[in-house]
């Protein structure tokens, strides 16, 4: 199937072209199910995309109590530490969109008692058979998505839904991860990138360049790369 990019001038209008796209495609999902399934990314962009849609809401006909929320990716740290994904996230988006706790799904985070392992079993437990309606990936400078890193063994790890990484080359260096096989259930991928630093790794996975974890996610009936001017100039 083919990818669709969209390029926006610069992240401002990255951001409000997809926080827009957000809003509009969620209350469309909303008219045929009751609870569309949105998979979140970490990330700076990404964070500025859920203020966008955080702002757009208000005077839109998204019900904000009616989204499921689940992570592609976490950083395995204490709950209340600065470098989890789901904080930030949720610090914008919980209030905006007033959600019903049940229906929010943030990874486990490290509380010295329970393994990674098992913390990410655990995940995996509670996702069930569910897959996502939409899902966010941020993309880094060497073409990693969610904590799928090239050449790391997690990318292999096409069995589990969630697996426990080791030592990723981006710190902190224990992360969970949505596995490629759990992404690729997903109906819609949206990338979102931004930076002239990601200009490469567009670039490479828009080529489909094997084992380049970015090229290797595709939605089952979309998939779509929303990026800045600076991320597509190699295109
Ligand atoms: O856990 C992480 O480290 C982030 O989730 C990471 O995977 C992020 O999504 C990309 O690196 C893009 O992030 P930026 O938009 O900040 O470049």
């Amino acid at each position: 199937m083919p990818i669709h990019t969209i390029v926006h001038d610069d992240p401002e209008a990255l951001v409000t072209g997809a926080s827009t796209r957000l809003v509009e495609r969620l209350t469309t999902l909303q008219q045929t199910q009751p609870v569309p399934q949105l998979c979140l990314t970490g990330g700076r962009i990404a964070n500025r995309i859920y203020r966008g849609l955080a702002a757009r809401l208000a005077g839109s006909e998204l019900d904000g109590t009616r989204v499921e929320l689940w992570w592609g990716d976490e950083r395995f740290v204490p709950v209340d530490h600065e470098d989890r994904n789901a904080g930030e996230a949720l610090a914008i988006l919980a209030p905006a969109l007033q959600m019903d706790p049940s229906r929010v799904h943030p990874m486990p985070a490290a509380d010295g008692n329970v393994s990674i392992e098992d913390s990410a079993d655990g995940y995996a437990a509670e996702l069930g058979e569910t897959s996502f309606d939409i899902c966010l990936l941020g993309v880094g400078p060497d073409g990693h998505v969610a904590s799928l890193f090239p050449g790391h063994p997690s990318l292999g790890a096409t069995n589990a839904r969630v697996v426990a990484v080791h030592e990723a080359p981006k710190p902190p260096a224990e992360r969970l991860s949505l596995t490629l096989s759990t992404l690729n259930r997903s109906r819609e991928v949206w990338f979102v990138v931004s930076g002239a630093d990601k200009a490469e790794a567009v670039r490479r996975a828009h080529a489909g360049e094997e084992g380049l974890p970015a090229a290797m996610v595709r939605g089952t009936e979309s998939t779509v790369w929303l990026i800045d001017s600076d991320a597509a100039s190699q295109l």
